[in-house]
């Protein structure tokens, strides 16, 4: 049986803590691909203790021993909620000898993966939807007999696509070009998988909308991860919510691969400084709210937008968003959960030609709310510092933060919150 977390706050709400982050699953989930296909001559340090990283990790070992006896029959591969699993995964599995049937959670057949499959299928892949077309489970024979180097992939439905193909291109014969057509969403994470890339001795280039990597081999080298910044934003708003607050995140760079560490510049909207410590990073709240017009645009950091738009409606900012169209495809739609959710404080969000902007001038805090969370971590993590406002905040199915952030309500305890399991 599932539990919902009462969160609440009581007496002054000045915060002052030290918080030790898990490390990113982004980059988990690169190193451990990227180990994987460099046959472990490359190694990962700070692997997280995320549900995704742990399950991607899980996967991994299990079938490098079975990978040494030929597999005959289909295997299934399910990678649970994981959505960076399942894309990296339908790369990698490609590229490698077996048949395997990859699947996961009723969610994820809903999250579509069909653009990947099909620069797949060009490349050489024998890849077919065991379900609705063009959606997981996807039935996968490998290895790949790679017809053509070059693949066009659409950029704007998610990043992770493009990541997974890029990973596997220099075990690949001829390497890849890839040609992305319309914009790229969630770009950092692009960088990333190259910057992680690079440092295990993969080089590339990247012209206008081409990125190629040619053949080549894997430096001998270890994959250092770093803290979450992801996790680190319900911290930043954790202190804009609170009287005075000073929060130490130690090991977490200024100078991230990862794009949500743009959170330390958002949140200056919102009064929040950010300074370096001799071993990581620290912010404060200086009570200097700004008063913003300007419409803040999220592409490049669609994991931040819940944090960001339930600060901002608590706040009471009637705040405008742009680059939010790809929330609609992740854990849950997260339009409509932000919508439903918000709706309990009196806060509307409301799409007029891709501009979604808060109103607030119902804005309320009742005695008691009760949050559902639609599988999402990211729903129960953005909503639980309210209870810096609000006497109790009731979140359902508290162990959705297991995700990303497994130590995410023991880490509120530590601040001050009184969290009961109910
Ligand atoms: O590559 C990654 O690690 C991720 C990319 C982003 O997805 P999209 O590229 O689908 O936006 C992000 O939302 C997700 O949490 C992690
Ligand atoms: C969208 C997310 O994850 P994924 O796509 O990897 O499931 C997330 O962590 O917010």
């Amino acid at each position: 049986m599932s539990k919902n977390a009462l969160v609440s706050f009581k007496g002054t709400k000045n915060i002052n803590t030290e918080i030790q982050l898990t490390g990113s699953k982004s980059e988990c989930n690169r190193a451990l691909i990227i180990s994987a296909l460099s046959k472990k001559l490359v190694k990962v340090e700070n692997l997280s203790n995320a549900a995704d990283t742990v399950t991607l990790n899980g996967i991994l070992n299990n079938l490098e021993e079975e990978l040494e006896v030929e597999i005959q029959e289909s295997k299934t591969v399910d990678v649970g909620p994981a959505g960076t699993a399942m894309r990296f995964l339908s790369a990698y599995l490609s590229a490698k000898n077996g048949n395997f049937l990859l699947t996961g959670t009723e969610r994820m057949k809903q999250r579509p993966i069909g653009i990947l499959a099909e620069a797949l299928r060009t490349i050489g892949a024998d890849i077919s939807y065991a379900e609705a077309e063009g959606f997981p489970p996807l039935n996968i024979v490998g290895p790949l007999n790679q017809k053509t180097a070059e693949v066009k992939i659409k950029g704007d439905i998610s990043s992770q696509y493009i990541s997974a193909l890029l990973m596997i291109a220099p075990i690949l014969p001829q390497g890849l070009v890839l040609e992305i057509e319309g914009e790229l969403t969630s770009k950092p994470y692009v960088d990333m998988t190259l910057d992680m890339l690079a440092e295990v001795g993969i080089e590339h280039t990247w012209n206008g909308n081409s990125i190629s990597i040619k053949p080549q081999a894997f430096k001998h080298g270890t994959l250092v991860v770093e803290p979450d910044w992801s996790a680190a934003s319900y911290w930043y708003s954790i202190a804009a919510l609170a009287d005075e607050a000073e929060i130490s995140l130690p090991a977490l760079k200024e100078k991230s691969l990862q794009g949500d560490s743009q959170i330390k510049n958002i949140m200056k909207i919102f009064g929040i400084a950010t300074s370096k410590t001799d071993n990581g990073i620290a912010i404060s709240n200086l009570g200097l709210s700004l008063d913003t017009k300007e419409v803040l645009d999220l592409k490049t950091c669609p994991d931040l937008a819940q944090t960001i738009v339930v600060i901002a409606a608590a706040l009471g900012k009637n705040m405008a968003f742009t680059g939010l169209e790809t929330l609609k495809i992740k854990e849950t739609d997260r339009i409509a959960a932000l919508q439903n959710e918000l709706a309990k404080i009196g806060v509307t969000l409301i799409e007029d030609n891709l501009v979604y902007t808060l109103n607030t001038d119902h804005l309320h805090f009742p005695d008691k709310i009760t949050i559902a969370t639609y599988e999402d971590h990211r729903m129960a993590m953005a909503f639980a510092p309210l209870a810096l406002l609000i006497n109790e905040v009731e979140i359902e199915e508290m162990q959705v933060v297991e995700k990303s952030y497994p130590y995410y309500w023991e880490d509120l305890k530590k601040a001050g919150f009184e969290v009961r399991e109910i």
